[in-house]
């Protein structure tokens, strides 16, 4: 069975808002370094808006907040003093729908290195071997490095998005249904990706599909109506929920 091991993120009386409309509600867990939590429930359960605090990506929307704490290394990411830019080096994000830059593949990955960091040519090379190798994609592209991201197949687009996040060195990986636009082998090549990065970031995963969070993750969360409802070691989450709302959600009795 997983160990949890030292939290990365500890959430403590989360709320969050949409307006006035309550969307997160009294959420507490603590999100293990170095694994790979999924997060489920039913559509509407609030899964992106939470992995959307972590990088307080809702504060670029006006009348969206989230009140309460968000410790990442025991610093509180919702103090109004945190350096977001800072923060989004550190914890980055890939969407649902992959969105290279409409550039080369080599600057769709320097792009984000040169807002932190200013490297020599080879240096920068290096740096972008390793990200495309760290995505598995490098034997597939290192012969065509200065062609357009776009040119890319779907799979490819979004392995691209990955070189792009892990290339500025980040601590935590967030992933909102990476895989919901590819096909079954681009799936599995991004599942397959997920679970070999997993010993050296924190990896959190939004995902609809419940085998693939029986497949890539450690531990996962099921949340439901704004709430969380039970967070555990997947195996035992699938195996002997604790909870009804998680028996009834995994056996298909909802969703
Ligand atoms: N921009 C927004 N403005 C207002 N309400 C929103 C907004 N985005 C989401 N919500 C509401 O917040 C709640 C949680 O939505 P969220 O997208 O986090 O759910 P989810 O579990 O990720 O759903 P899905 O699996 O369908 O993506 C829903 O009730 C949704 O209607």
């Amino acid at each position: 069975m997983a160990e949890q091991g030292k939290a990365k993120i500890t959430v403590s009386h989360l709320d969050f808002f949409y307006g006035n409309n309550k969307a997160l509600k009294d959420i507490n867990i603590e999100l293990p370094e170095k694994q790979v939590t999924a997060f489920i429930g039913p559509s509407g359960c609030g899964k992106s808006t939470l992995l959307r605090v972590f990088n307080r990506m809702y504060s670029l929307y006006p009348g969206q907040r989230a009140v309460g704490q968000v410790l990442l290394d025991g610093e509180d990411i919702l103090s109004p003093s945190i350096d977001v830019n800072l923060l989004r080096a550190k914890v980055g994000m890939v969407f649902q729908k992959p969105t290279p830059f409409p550039m080369s593949i080599y600057d769709n990955i320097a792009f984000g290195i040169r807002l932190y960091e200013k490297l020599r040519k080879v240096e920068m090379d290096e740096r972008i071997e390793q990200a495309l190798r760290q995505a598995a994609l490098w034997d597939e592209v290192k012969d065509k490095l200065k062609a357009s991201g776009l040119s890319l197949s779907g799979g490819q687009q979004q392995r691209l998005c990955i070189a792009r996040a892990v290339a500025v060195k980040p601590e935590v990986i967030l992933l909102d249904e990476p895989t919901s636009a590819l096909d079954p082998i681009a799936t599995l090549k991004i599942e397959e990706l997920v679970s070999e990065l997993r010993d050296r970031f924190t990896i959190l995963i939004v995902t609809h599909n419940m085998q693939q969070a029986a497949r890539v993750s450690n531990f996962t969360a099921f949340m439901y109506l704004g709430e969380m409802v039970e967070f555990g070691p997947t195996q035992q989450l699938f195996t002997n929920p604790q909870q009804k709302q998680t028996e009834d959600y995994i056996t298909g009795r909802y969703g």
